[in-house]
């Protein structure tokens, strides 16, 4: 990494509130791909962010079938226990298995699908999303400053952001070459936040320069992936990755993920600031709803 990136690296860190360290992967703005983000033990930690630890995900996934089918994502749908992303009954299934939630704004929320068991779950998925959120709106005010825009842009143009969290379930898989944790695709959000749940296989992937480069699990630490949301907001000059999950042998492997991406009805864009002869418009104009539907 060179004394320019680093330096970019360090301003970053410093301005991050709760003494958060910052280690950047790819720190070039042109080409940032993923950034992980490691806080210290005392800060974000106390918090709420080990969320796995404190009865977020891993006990609920090992309930019962029956008590986790309480909580079904209905077919179309996004939220509850279930698959996403099943487009056709041939279709080859990811290995994974997925609990999602919207948390932001609250008219997204459906309290039928926030399990009762285990008790401290609705509450320390509320903790850890309102750190999370913060994160976000932290990082954004970096990012923008990174483009040398003004550090508020984001907030002010995304109105009350949409988030929403999903985990990711994985059991361990006798045949890893066969079958994926989850298949390659990249984020609509604008920032993702990921977490690798302590004692969890090595799973999530990059796309570098078309190879799949593991993204080794740092305890205490966070991932942040560029959405496709940020990618065309910047006019590319920050890129969305392209991620995938795999299986292992004999391990199971649990990521607690948040999406946080503009209201809804926003309509988004290049950033005028962005775009001049030398860097051409290379997006369309299309609300994140819009886009939502596209996908789902
Ligand atoms: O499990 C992972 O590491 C990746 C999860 C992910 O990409 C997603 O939920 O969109
Ligand atoms: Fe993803």
């Amino acid at each position: 990494m060179s004394t320019t990136q680093l330096r970019s690296c360090e301003q970053w860190a410093s301005g991050i509130s709760h003494g958060i360290e910052l280690y950047v992967l790819d720190c070039n703005p042109e080409r940032a791909l993923i950034t992980v983000i490691k806080h210290k033990r005392d800060a974000l930690y106390s918090e709420g962010v080990r969320c796995e630890e404190r009865g977020g995900g891993q006990e609920f996934f090992h309930a019962p079938l029956e008590e986790k089918q309480k909580y079904p994502m209905a077919p179309g749908t996004v939220q509850g226990y279930g698959r996403d992303f099943v487009f056709s009954e041939d279709q080859k299934l990811d290995w994974c298995n997925m609990f999602a939630l919207g948390i932001e704004p609250p008219y997204i929320r459906n309290p039928k699908l926030w399990p009762i068991k285990p008790t401290k779950f609705g509450e320390t998925v509320d903790v850890y999303s309102r750190e999370v959120r913060k994160l976000c709106q932290n990082l954004l005010k970096y990012i923008a400053m990174t483009l040398g825009l003004k550090a508020d842009i984001f907030e002010e143009m995304f109105g009350v952001a949409v988030q929403a969290i999903r985990m990711n379930y994985c059991p361990p898989c006798s045949r890893p070459d066969l079958v994926l944790g989850l298949s390659p695709h990249s984020d609509g959000s604008a920032l993702t936040v990921l977490q690798q749940g302590n004692g969890s296989s090595v799973g999530l992937q990059i796309l570098k320069d078309n190879k799949w480069v593991p993204v080794q699990p740092i305890s205490n630490a966070l991932v942040i992936n560029i959405g496709d949301t940020l990618e065309v907001l910047t006019n590319g000059k920050y890129k969305s990755v392209e991620h995938r999950a795999v299986t292992h042998k004999e391990k199971d492997r649990l990521s607690i993920v948040t999406f946080y991406a503009p209201s809804y009805e926003i309509e988004l864009g290049p950033m005028p600031e962005l775009v001049d002869e030398n860097n051409p418009c290379n997006y369309r104009r299309y609300t994140h709803g819009e886009y939502n539907k596209h996908c789902n």
